[in-house]
């Protein structure tokens, strides 16, 4: 069997009276992301992480964000193709790991619906989706609350 990793990370600014996308639900906040689509950085990290394991370049690549085709879009949407793309290569996912960079709100009590989101788009068991959450300590962008950041690792198979 063959075994990869992949790595994703990414970046989103912070705005006033946006919807907070994040893991495929609406985080309730002041402020939400901000992105040619929804902005959805945990579901990008995941994208990036999938695509690059099974080395099929990246989520720019895939979905430009001068196509107006993904003006708006709901990340899931994204997040599925990218599945189709690693299934039709042969790989199956074994497991994702992320952590999401936030200094507000707490998002803890969101995971397990992130968790559920994902699953269900991905169409693997909840079990195979971690999602963890840190503050930065007040310091850099991320402690400004002036964006937010996430990163992912995942484990695909081939057989
Ligand atoms: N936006 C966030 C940030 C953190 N958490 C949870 O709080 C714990 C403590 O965070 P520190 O950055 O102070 O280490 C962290 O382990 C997370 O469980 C959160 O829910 N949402
Ligand atoms: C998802 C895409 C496409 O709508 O747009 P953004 O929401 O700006 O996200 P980013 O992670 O900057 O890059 C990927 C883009 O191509």
């Amino acid at each position: 069997m063959k075994i990869r990793v992949g790595f994703g990370y990414d970046v989103h600014q912070l705005q006033p009276d946006l919807p907070f996308w994040l893991g495929g639900i609406v985080v309730p906040h002041t402020h939400g992301a901000l992105g040619h689509s929804d902005a959805d950085v945990l579901i990008h990290v995941i994208c990036d992480a999938l695509l690059g394991a099974a080395n099929l370049r990246d989520i720019g690549f895939h979905f430009p964000d001068t196509d107006p085709q993904y003006k708006g879009i709901d990340s899931k949407k994204l997040l599925a193709h990218t599945m189709r793309l690693l299934r039709e290569n042969g790989y199956e996912l074994g497991n994702v790991d992320s952590t999401i960079c936030l200094e507000k709100p707490k998002v803890n009590p969101h995971i397990p619906a992130m968790r559920t989101a994902l699953a269900e788009v991905m169409g693997v068991p909840e079990d195979d989706i971690s999602i963890k959450a840190t503050t930065t300590e007040k310091l850099g962008f991320v402690g400004r609350q002036e964006g937010v950041a996430a990163y992912a690792t995942v484990l695909i198979t081939k057989p």
